[in-house]
């Protein structure tokens, strides 16, 4: 056995290192799909197939042959006390996704005294019942009859009258929003009502009688703002009642109009599920007929590959994350010494990804001006919404990727278009935010409608670090100017215990993982105080295990950070942070970490159960400062339990294989450096270093 450093924590071999990259690689091997790509499935809760089951309603499909497994896949989501979550072990239920739930059992035929239902009911009236849902169960109660429409915020579909220069116009919305708020102000002018037949109606959900109920929002604190806003939304109330609406018909064909232009080549809109789903019913209240391309690509949409198998049911994903998925697959192969002639897997990914990069008219266009398109999306078919993270990693394994190929003109012509892309998009603080530039008008998160998670896209420190990192491969450093204005502003965000928020990763983790490959590639001097505070803020959180793991919680409370079980994607984040900082005094930790790795990898992959991504950190601005009220009106563990998690099934196997692959550098490890030749795991009687709870 080769052992270089020999350390005070059981010895990682280079042999055990080696075997475990190879059995990774072999994993790869295994699961690329025949076009070149890699794709885990992206899971997050049971609000995706509840609000699938409730459009098959409105839209008045009956023959949908996946529809008693997506009814399955909601079944097989129900906790013990009765309700549903938003994330893996979350310490309560979620009032939103146990509602939709609900709705959606009794829309498929479930009668209310059926024991499931029962206990979930109970959960609902338990944690204060139908009054706390968020604007969009409501909205999807007063679609199938069970809410007054006149109880839900008013939107107008005026509002795409508005020049971009105005403030609420649509392109101040981030534009997950927007795409999703368009249709939305057609149904919320329209109003359409389609009841669920008589014997599945939810009247068991109003104990009080409908006449009875409460139908305001629970009572928070409103600024001007609000109030201002809540004013408006009186107001377009009682102009909807006017017998004439002046302009309101060509508004709605305008929006109308906006959406057709908008729906992908797979069906879908802006690559997520909210935008799909709405313009569907949309579209179908205002005349198109199931038969028509649009409404049938729509539907075809969540089929497979967004739809998924497991455990008996059929699941629909939020969104997909090919594109993503592969970009990190192929930086990983690159780390681990792989090449394009020893790896016949690895070419076809490249041609996959450069056939990805989009080059036509974005949404990002009305605010961005004279700036070529090139940039990449996260799904295969969002063609309009190109982002950043996707963008700065394909720049990053493109830029390797030239280091190897003879003939570079196809991938030079690729990093031109990319950098030009992402340059023209760094916002006026010097950070990257996912999708625009300077998408930060705060107004538009006052209005009613906006309680949902974030309506605005700011720049946020890890994929401003992704950039930098990018930058630094493209040849800048840290005195270009660019650059230097991205430092301030991730140095500006660093938290005083040295960590930095994840905004798209759980959470401290995932910032200060991003940030620190990215200070060392830029040429920072890594022995700075303010980067050791970082590395030690990791080293202070190492769990016993010898992995990290942070949990959604994290989100809701401080003193959650860095705290949780460990898990795969995590280690791997704090294991590349540590490595780039490059200092023995965090040897033993990364070895204790690799060891983590090690013993825990199964069949050359790992088991995640854990939300490791982050759709929204929780619910809306300032909720962070009510935790006790929430946790007092929603019952305890609830104020935990919140946001929009995601569960990418990738991240568990290529961040640990990156992890490996540079430790095994760093600490001069390598036996052999890809050995691409050896693809059965088999190969390999591999003994687990000692038995510890993994996944
Ligand atoms: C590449 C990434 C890791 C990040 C960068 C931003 C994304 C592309 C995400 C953008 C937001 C959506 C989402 C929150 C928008 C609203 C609807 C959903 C809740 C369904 C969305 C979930 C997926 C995202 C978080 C995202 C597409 C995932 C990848 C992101």
């Amino acid at each position: 056995m080769n052992v270089i450093r020999q350390l005070n924590s059981e010895a990682v071999t280079a042999d055990g290192l080696d075997d475990g990259i190879q059995r990774a690689i072999d994993w790869l091997a295994d699961n690329q799909e025949k076009e070149g790509f890699w794709v885990g499935m992206l899971e997050s809760n049971s609000c995706i197939e509840a609000e699938w089951i409730l459009a098959m309603h409105l839209l008045g499909v009956k023959d949908d042959p996946k529809y008693d497994k997506v009814v399955q896949a909601i079944l097989n989501e129900q906790r013990e006390d009765g309700s549903w979550a938003v994330y893996y072990q979350a310490p309560a239920g979620d009032i939103n996704a146990t509602v939709e739930a609900y709705a959606a059992l009794r829309a498929a035929g479930f009668k209310a005294d059926d024991v499931r239902l029962a206990k979930a009911r109970n959960w609902i009236f338990q944690h204060g019942g139908l009054r706390q849902v968020r604007v969009f169960t409501r909205y999807w109660l007063a679609l199938i009859g069970e809410w007054p429409w006149e109880e839900t915020p008013a939107l107008a579909p005026e509002m795409i009258y508005l020049p971009s220069w105005c403030p609420l116009n649509i392109y101040d919305f981030a534009c997950w929003a927007r795409a999703t708020l368009v249709p939305l102000t057609i149904l919320s002018v329209r109003r359409p009502v389609k009841p669920l037949p008589p014997a599945s109606r939810l009247d068991e959900l109003f104990p009080g009688g409908r006449e009875n109920t409460d139908y305001s929002f629970p009572d928070t604190e409103k600024g001007l703002a609000e109030r201002f806003f809540l004013v408006v939304d009186w107001f377009l109330k009682k102009y909807s009642r006017l017998p004439v609406q002046f302009g309101r018909e060509k508004a709605i064909s305008l929006c109308l109009e906006w959406i057709v232009r908008h729906q992908d080549y797979d069906g879908g809109w802006g690559g997520i599920q909210p935008p799909l789903i709405y313009s569907l019913v949309a579209l179908n209240v205002e005349g198109y007929a199931l038969t028509h391309p649009v409404i049938s690509k729509g539907l075809d949409a969540f089929n497979p590959p967004w739809a998924y198998e497991k455990n008996g049911g059929t699941y629909l994903q939020c969104s997909e994350s090919p594109v993503w998925d592969t970009l990190f697959t192929l930086l990983a192969l690159f780390e681990s010494g792989c090449t394009f002639e020893g790896t016949p897997m690895m070419r076809p990914a490249l041609d996959w990804i450069l056939g990805k990069q989009i080059t036509r008219w974005g949404d990002w266009q009305v605010k961005v001006r004279g700036v070529r398109p090139g940039g990449w999306a996260f799904e295969r078919a969002n063609t309009a919404y190109p982002d950043v993270d996707d963008t700065a990693l394909a720049l990053v394994v493109l830029s390797e990727a030239r280091r190897h190929l003879e003939d570079t003109a196809a991938v030079d012509a690729a990093l031109e278009r990319a950098e030009e892309w992402i340059l023209g998009l760094q916002c006026k603080n010097g950070g990257w935010a996912a999708f625009d530039r300077d998408n930060n008008s705060v107004i538009v998160t006052k209005i009613p409608f906006c309680d949902f998670g974030e309506v605005l896209d700011p720049p946020s420190v890890d994929v401003t670090a992704h950039v930098v990192e990018a930058l630094a491969t493209l040849g800048r450093d840290m005195h270009d100017p660019v650059v230097a204005k991205a430092l301030r502003y991730i140095r500006s965000e660093q938290e005083p215990e040295g960590s930095w928020f994840g905004r798209w990763g759980v959470n401290h983790i995932y910032g200060t993982g991003a940030v620190l490959p990215a200070l060392a590639a830029i040429g920072e001097d890594m022995r700075a105080p303010y980067v050791r505070r970082a590395a030690d803020w990791l080293v202070a959180h190492q769990n016993a295990d010898g992995g990290w793991g942070e949990s959604c919680a994290s989100y809701m409370d401080d003193s959650q950070r860095g705290r949780g079980p460990s898990t795969a994607s995590q280690t791997g984040w704090a294991l590349m942070a540590l490595v780039a900082v490059a200092s023995p005094d965090y040897d033993g930790a990364i070895r204790r970490g690799l060891d983590y790795l090690l013993s825990c990898q199964k069949a050359g992959t790992w088991d995640e159960p854990q939300y490791t991504g982050t759709g929204f950190p929780g619910y809306g601005v300032g909720e962070r400062t009510n935790l006790k009220e929430i946790g007092a009106t929603l019952g305890q563990g609830c104020e935990l339990a919140r946001g929009f998690m995601l569960n990418y099934n990738m991240y568990r196997h290529y961040f640990p294989l990156i992890a490996m692959a540079r430790a095994r550098r760093y600490l001069g490890l390598a036996v052999q450096p890809c050995r691409p030749e050896l693809t059965a795991a088999a190969e390999f009687d591999f003994e687990p270093l000692r038995g510890r709870a993994c996944g």
